[in-house]
């Protein structure tokens, strides 16, 4: 939560932001613009102002299987360097030990939490696996992700359509290779 100040710290600058770029912030069409922006920022840099998001379910299992796949998870994030959106898909894969699995609606949340903050998109690979292995201690972690990211699409190199791809591996995803290819082809298809 960004709390009332703050908001009015935000609608102050994007006044500013819009006298500087030559617009007349009272116009109608306008006038509402600081604070809905400061509300928009609210959403979309959650992560900054709320408490770390530690609901997550573990439950045991006589029988786990090997590697729990989510694929194509949907994900929106802000470049640090411009404050503009990148978004994609996240795939995540771990593999359990101690008998122990996550509640599967928790991974989304998980990476929700780790997007909603100013980013690149190599950390937000990183946050992801790390938090992850920190929750559940699995007995490896990988995570891929895709992304189109609007400052090199809409602006600067102008771009449109390119595809980042970064992914982070742990445990059993490093050191054994015919998993990390098991992986690979899984999220191919
Ligand atoms: N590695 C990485 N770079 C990013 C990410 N998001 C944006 N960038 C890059 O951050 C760099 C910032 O470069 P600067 O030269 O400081 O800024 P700029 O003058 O706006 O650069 P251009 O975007 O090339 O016009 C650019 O190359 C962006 O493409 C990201 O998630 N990961
Ligand atoms: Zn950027």
């Amino acid at each position: 939560m960004i709390d009332k100040e703050n908001k009015a710290k935000i609608e102050a600058a994007v006044r500013t932001i819009l006298t500087a770029v030559g617009e007349n912030p009272d116009r109608p069409g306008l006038v509402e613009t600081p604070e809905r922006v400061a509300r928009m920022y609210a959403e979309v840099f959650a992560t900054k102002t709320a408490a770390p998001f530690d609901n997550y379910k573990l439950f045991k299992v006589d029988h786990p299987t090997e590697m729990v796949l989510l694929k194509d998870i949907p994900f929106y994030s802000m470049c640090e360097h411009h404050l503009l959106p990148f978004f994609g898909t996240v795939q995540v894969a771990y593999v359990p030990q101690h008998q122990q699995v996550i509640g599967l609606s928790k991974i989304p949340r998980l990476i929700d939490y780790c997007a909603k903050q100013p980013n690149v998109q190599e950390r937000l690979t990183v946050n992801i696996a790390d938090e992850l292995q920190r929750i559940l201690d699995p007995a490896g972690v990988a995570v891929s992700i895709s992304a189109r990211h609007m400052c090199m699409e809409m602006r600067g190199v102008s771009k449109p359509g390119v595809h980042t791809e970064s992914s982070y591996y742990t445990g059993q995803f490093k050191a054994d290779r015919d998993l990390k290819q098991e992986f690979l082809q899984r999220i191919a298809n």
